[in-house]
């Protein structure tokens, strides 16, 4: 996977990339995210927000957002991005975040 990171950085010029990850329920997609950006083995639980962290590799930036697959959430996710509310975003204290709050305290 790292590797795979890697080759989408060098894809692109500039520095700084949004990953969505998009999947049905119990798909470990918050396994995931964590094992990148803590390089840890996390015990996830539901997730009913969305979790976001920014991992580094290669000088690029990569902020990775993950929202929950249960069924009754899916038709949140084509806002979800854009502005719906987060509750973990980033260490920013469990308050209410959007991609552009997230910009206010991590410009680009
Ligand atoms: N057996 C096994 N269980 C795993 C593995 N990775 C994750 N799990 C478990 O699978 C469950 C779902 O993992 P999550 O990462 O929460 O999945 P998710 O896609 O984020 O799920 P939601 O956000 O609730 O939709 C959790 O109970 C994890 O502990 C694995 O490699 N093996
Ligand atoms: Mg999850």
């Amino acid at each position: 996977m790292c590797i795979l990171f890697t080759r989408i950085g060098r894809l692109f010029n500039h520095q700084e990339h949004i990953l969505i990850i998009v999947g049905l329920h119990n798909a470990e997609r918050t396994t995931i995210l964590y094992q990148f950006s803590v390089n840890e083995v996390v015990h996830a639980s539901l997730t009913i927000g969305s979790n976001v962290e920014e991992i580094v590799i290669n000088n690029t930036h990569f902020i990775m957002w993950d929202t929950g697959g249960q069924e009754s959430l899916r038709s949140s996710w084509n806002t979800s991005y854009t502005n719906r509310v987060c509750n973990n975003c980033c260490g920013q204290g469990g308050e209410e975040d959007t991609f552009e709050s997230y910009y206010q305290y991590n410009p680009p």
